[in-house]
């Protein structure tokens, strides 16, 4: 017996279809060495979508031999060549940007909506760096005691690893990639295990736009650590750009110390949002909504501890706890689902653990509490009310749809709080009080900040954290020297004619 697909499921498999499967290295897409290939399931059904190549060790030091090859010819490439190849991908991505999203909603989980401001999102570091190729400054001056000149020079920092998460698969990838074409690097790209394809389909868009064959290697595999050690310790690579866990980012620093490699580490968060009893209590809770749950909490920037004045502690709660029970939990394909499914059972089942583990201390649950049956992994919006400080849901990245709310009396004890955690990502702070606003502002630890906003993400903008959220920056006017090295020329001073 045969069963005729749906319209949509047709055109899930047409894009899966067109999905490059293989490894991209030196222009071309091949098998791993191994003949090896592995499974990319959907979070929502459980089932497979496609099998790609996986590559080990051999695959990626092929990968970097390529792209160690194309480097010299790549980094003499003009500045406004390499940003117009930027520009047509921006613009391939636009068009493209139904299938951007499926794909991502089909391996990450998140409701087709999200998937599609994030191709937005994405696009963004596309353009912003067409635009900044052209912009890599240095200088020329006269030495302070005139008996020489100065001339400081930027070059392209060199072949460059650069590993991505799974939680934004375009966003990640574009806010690397971009910079290190407007700055003339060479790549190795290791996109996360879970959600390799839309890295598959990208490298894809950017060959199309016109981007030279070895520029661009691609390697998605299952031993992440295997496949990318081997480049670390290998002196042709000049710089490693990660994105992930604080936990793999400790180790790759210390490997990356052997060979003193330049690093860039975007890591976990633990962001506080802090409501001040003067703030408009329905704009906190918009903003609570987005800080929460855009990616359905699975974002570094989440607010992961929601810090309440006293005053409006219940007024805050009540109308947020209303909010976050009324939203749909489906799979991301379904018009009306407002929350996917978390990425695998280990994630949902860490986070329903950190909540019985809080409610064991003393917490109550105002909604949600308890994952929901069936396929998938899906777990409903939650808050909890009376944590208690210690609690792991306070200290731990939660990511997932999960609110924890304490309660404060004083600015003193609001920034206390907030600043307790060996994280420095990103905080949130509503007050209609501009000053306080700034005041609590400058004695946050963190590398962002979102006043009375509840979304801080901007391509034009330094991306990056503090403390063991990371070291250095991506978008904005920062994000291009991260791949960029700088050297200065001592110039006697000009003969005289
Ligand atoms: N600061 C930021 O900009 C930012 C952005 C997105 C996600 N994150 C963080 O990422 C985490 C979620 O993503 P994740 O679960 O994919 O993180 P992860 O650290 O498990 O994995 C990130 C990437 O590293 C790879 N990896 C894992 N072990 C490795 C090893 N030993 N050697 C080399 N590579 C290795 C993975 O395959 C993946 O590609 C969260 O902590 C989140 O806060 C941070
Ligand atoms: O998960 C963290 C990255 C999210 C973002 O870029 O806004």
């Amino acid at each position: 017996m045969t069963f005729a697909l749906s319209e949509s499921e047709l055109r899930e498999s047409e894009l899966l279809a067109s999905v490059p499967t293989g490894l991209l290295i030196g222009g071309e897409w091949r098998q791993a060495a191994s003949g090896a290939t592995f499974d990319v399931e959907d979070p929502a059904t459980g089932k497979v979508l496609v099998s790609i190549a996986d590559a080990a060790a051999e695959d990626s030091l092929a990968a970097l031999d390529a792209a160690a090859a194309a480097q010299e010819t790549w980094g003499a490439v003009a500045p406004r060549e390499r940003g117009e190849i930027l520009r047509r991908a921006f613009e391939l991505v636009t068009e493209r940007a139904d299938d951007f999203a499926l794909l991502m909603t089909l391996e990450m989980g998140k409701p087709l909506a999200e998937a599609k401001g994030e191709v937005a999102y994405g696009a963004e570091f596309l353009r912003w760096f067409s635009e900044e190729a052209v912009r890599t400054w240095g200088r020329y001056s006269v030495s302070p005691d005139g008996k020489s000149r100065l001339l400081v020079q930027k070059k392209p920092v060199g072949p460059c690893l650069l590993i991505t998460p799974w939680n934004f698969p375009l966003a990640m990838a574009t806010r690397k990639i971009a910079p290190a074409v407007a700055a003339g690097c060479t790549m190795v790209l290791k996109p996360a295990r879970l959600t390799p394809l839309t890295s598959q389909l990208f490298a894809q868009v950017l060959q199309e736009a016109g981007l030279p064959a070895g520029v661009l290697n691609v390697v998605p595999s299952t031993r992440a650590g295997a496949t990318t050690g081997p480049l670390i310790k290998d002196s042709r690579l000049r710089k490693l750009s990660f994105t992930g866990s604080t936990e793999v980012g400790r180790r790759l620093l210390s490997d990356a110390s052997e060979t003193v490699l330049r690093t860039s580490m975007e890591l976990g968060g633990n962001a506080p949002f802090v409501v001040f009893g003067d703030a408009d209590i329905d704009a906190a809770v918009d903003g609570a909504m987005l800080a929460k749950l855009r990616n359905m909490g699975e974002a570094c920037t989440a607010a992961n501890r929601f810090i309440v004045q006293d005053s409006i502690a219940d007024e805050f709660t009540e109308k947020f706890a209303a909010r976050m029970a009324s939203l749909n939990t489906a799979r991301g394909t379904e018009p009306d689902s407002q929350i996917g499914p978390m990425i695998d059972a280990k994630s949902r089942d860490k986070i329903h653990s950190l909540v019985t583990d809080a409610v064991t201390a003393g917490a109550t649950v105002i909604t949600g509490g308890t994952p929901v049956d069936g396929p998938g992994y899906f777990y409903p919006p939650t808050i909890l009310t009376g944590v208690t400080e210690g609690s792991p849901i306070l200290s731990e990245e939660i990511f997932g749809p999960i609110a924890p709310i304490v309660i404060f009396s004083t600015e003193e004890e609001a920034v206390r709080l907030a600043n307790n955690t060996e994280y420095g990502l990103a905080a949130y702070v509503f007050t209609r009080d501009l000053n306080r606003g700034l005041r609590v502002s400058e004695k946050l630890d963190t590398g962002m900040l979102g006043l009375n906003a509840g979304i801080i993400s901007n391509a034009a903008a330094p991306f990056g954290g503090v403390k063991q959220s990371g070291l250095g920056r991506e978008g904005g006017l920062e994000g291009i020297e991260e791949y960029l090295s700088t050297q200065y020329v001592g110039i006697a001073v000009p003969a005289e004619a």
